[in-house]
């Protein structure tokens, strides 16, 4: 009993740091509000009643712009100027391709009051916690790295990026961006290793938006083409996080009048075509949706000078591998060393860097923190449970948390499970019993995912029951509780599972549920947790000894992981021409500790895009 309730207890301070001085400041309903409950509709009956209501403007690419008040015509929208985007070279007539418009009518991403003048009055308060970041062990290793910055004055980004940033509120660069930015802006390829929720997102977006601004004008090919030429791609495994990158990378290209446009299925191509065809500098993608965008020939990618793959271990194992070699080496994109590239993810087995190296040139690594470490801020627990058990777990412990006022819209709760079928069966009874509570998983329709992520992230069904489609860079705020009903196979999978609480400097818990069906993950799992200086139980130690040596798990047959540049490894180094120099501090040794090979399987790929 007494374990339930000092979960309870995490959640409930969890919860409370997550309303700190930001509930304030926009007006959220406190923890103890009730929320408001959804009308709930079983799962066989969704597609047979049209409950959930229509996606708002915002969710869609092309409908975004008809909230700017621009006017009837969807091609008037606030940059149809072809020659500055996306078409026909030549003449800017904007002074010059550093003097780029601000688009007239451009939505305000940052709502109706623009709030420079306030940010910087507010930004200590709103801030991330900068001081949990200050101990994490940093390695580079490469050819000439350049040197991190402490601020953002120290970094020479276009004016426009940085009144941004200001908006935003970012005080000080997180330490991924500190490095990683510099050895962008200085043209260098990366493949960056940074905790979850450490600022991944900010780190690849800012050299791209800055390079567009203040870089050459582009030789666009003539307006009769069919074609679009970006001159940045960044390719993301799935469609909500693909829609997140391109709404932050929308904020920091506020009125620089660089263009963001988002693809992914799921939704209408034509009109995301329509928006294609107004103008694009920077193209988000899912990889399956770009594709058939280059099939079309409606989206060249001759004019690419910056390619960045976020999650890029996720985008190259087996289910995407094919498809992202397609879209880099098989169209017509620049080749390695005639564009930049950027792979950022929390996690990079070796054997992933060594597919990635194809796909740069003369490249720095960069590891903030160990490669595949979990982040202190989240308190993690295992509970040993038996699989008939796992429900009645989980209510007690949702009953815990809301008898200890953890619940609405502060204290969300995220629940992995490992198929469709079982997130709506969980849902469902959930549901019945009492916990409003949403799902999201690769059979839902588009519409129908979106309306989960809205519904859960407004706290009205504060519970949202997950396949991995929701394992990755998704950044909802306030997830107090990301429980693992069923644990993944992978202990990669389970490090960002477990990220989308505890990000940008908060605190957060994270509860798996472990039986005899997850031996293979007991020793990795122990590992992890011994590294984040969280509490093994001793069942679970047990359960790690006896574990088989060598299984499947990347990290199984090591004592220790770490953050490595798979170069330094003689046994992963082909004799080519990488020339490195490491580079690190925090003090950490250059052993490896990867052990046994593959094991990247291929784990829930249905359930991504
Ligand atoms: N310099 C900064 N100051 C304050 N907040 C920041 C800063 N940089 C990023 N953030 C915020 O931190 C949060 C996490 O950032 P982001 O989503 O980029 O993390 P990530 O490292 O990509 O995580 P993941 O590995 O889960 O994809 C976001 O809400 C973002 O707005």
């Amino acid at each position: 009993m007494s374990t339930r309730t000092s979960w309870a207890d995490l959640a409930a301070n969890s919860a409370a740091e997550n309303v700190d001085g930001s509930s304030a400041s926009n007006g959220a309903v406190g923890a103890t509000s009730a929320p408001t409950r959804a009308a709930y509709v079983p799962p066989h009956l969704r597609n047979r009643q049209s409950s959930d209501p229509p996606a708002p403007a915002q969710s869609g690419p092309a409908t975004s712009y008809d909230r700017s008040g621009s006017g009837g015509s969807r091609w008037a929208g606030p940059r149809n100027d072809y020659n500055r985007s996306g078409y026909a070279g030549g003449g800017r007539g904007v002074g010059g391709w550093g003097g780029r418009a601000r688009g007239r009518g451009e939505v305000n991403p940052f709502g109706e009051d623009d709030g420079t003048e306030q940010a910087f009055s507010e930004q200590e308060t709103t801030g991330i916690n900068f001081d949990a970041y200050e101990d994490i062990p940093v390695e580079t290793s490469g050819d000439n790295v350049p040197p991190p910055v402490s601020n953002f004055a120290e970094i020479d980004l276009a004016e426009g990026l940085n009144l941004n940033i200001q908006r935003c509120k970012y005080v000080r660069p997180t330490p991924v961006q500190r490095h990683a930015i510099p050895i962008s802006l200085a043209g260098r390829d990366l493949m960056a290793c940074a905790q979850t929720g450490s600022g991944k997102t900010a780190a690849f977006c800012f050299p791209i938006i800055s390079g567009i601004m203040t870089g050459e004008a582009p030789q666009r090919p003539s307006r009769g083409a069919r074609a679009v030429c970006p001159l940045a791609l960044i390719l993301s495994p799935t469609r909500e996080l693909s829609m997140q990158i391109h709404e932050e990378a929308r904020k920091f290209s506020y009125q620089t009048g660089v263009k963001v446009v988002v693809a992914y299925g799921g939704a209408p191509i034509n009109q995301q075509l329509r928006e294609l065809e107004r103008g694009v500098d920077i193209l988000v993608a899912t990889p399956g949706r770009l594709v058939d965008l280059l099939e079309r020939a409606r989206v060249s990618l001759q004019m690419i000078r910056y390619l960045a793959l976020d999650e890029a271990d996720r985008m190259l194992d087996m289910g995407f591998e094919p498809q992202i070699r397609k879209i880099v080496e098989q169209m017509d994109m620049p080749p390695p060393g005639a564009r930049q590239t950027m792979l950022f993810s929390a996690t990079f087995p070796k054997e992933i860097q060594r597919l990635a190296s194809d796909f740069l040139s003369n490249y720095v690594f960069l590891a903030v923190g160990r490669v595949g470490s979990s982040t202190d801020l989240i308190v993690q627990r295992v509970e040993l449970v038996h699989e008939s058990d796992k429900r009645s777990h989980l209510m007690d412990l949702l009953h815990a948390q809301r008898a200890n006022g953890v619940q609405g819209k502060q204290a969300l709760t995220l629940v992995f499970v490992e198929t469709k079928k079982g997130a709506d069966s969980l849902e469902h009874w959930l549901c019945m019993n009492g916990f409003p509570a949403t799902t999201i998983h690769g059979d839902r329709s588009q519409q129908e995912r979106e309306q989960a992520l809205r519904s859960f992230k407004s706290g009205a069904t504060p519970i949202l029951v997950a396949t991995d489609v929701a394992a990755r860079g998704l950044d909802i705020p306030h997830v107090a509780h990301v429980v693992n009903f069923d644990l993944p196979n992978d202990i990669d999978d389970y490090v960002h599972r477990i990220g989308r609480t505890g990000r940008a400097g908060k605190t957060g818990l994270a509860t798996a549920f472990f039986n005899d069906n997850n031996s293979s993950l007991a020793r990795p799992l122990s590992d992890l947790m011994q590294e984040a200086n969280q509490e093994v139980p001793a069942w679970l130690a047990r359960f790690a000894a006896r574990s088989s040596f060598g299984g499947r798990n990347r990290r199984s047959g090591g004592g220790r992981f770490g953050g490595r540049d798979f170069r330094r490894d003689s046994s992963f180094n082909r004799g080519g021409s990488d020339n490195y120099y490491g580079n690190s501090s925090g003090g950490y040794g250059a052993s490896g500790g990867y052990g046994g090979g593959g094991g990247y399987g291929p784990g829930v790929t249905s359930a991504w895009d």
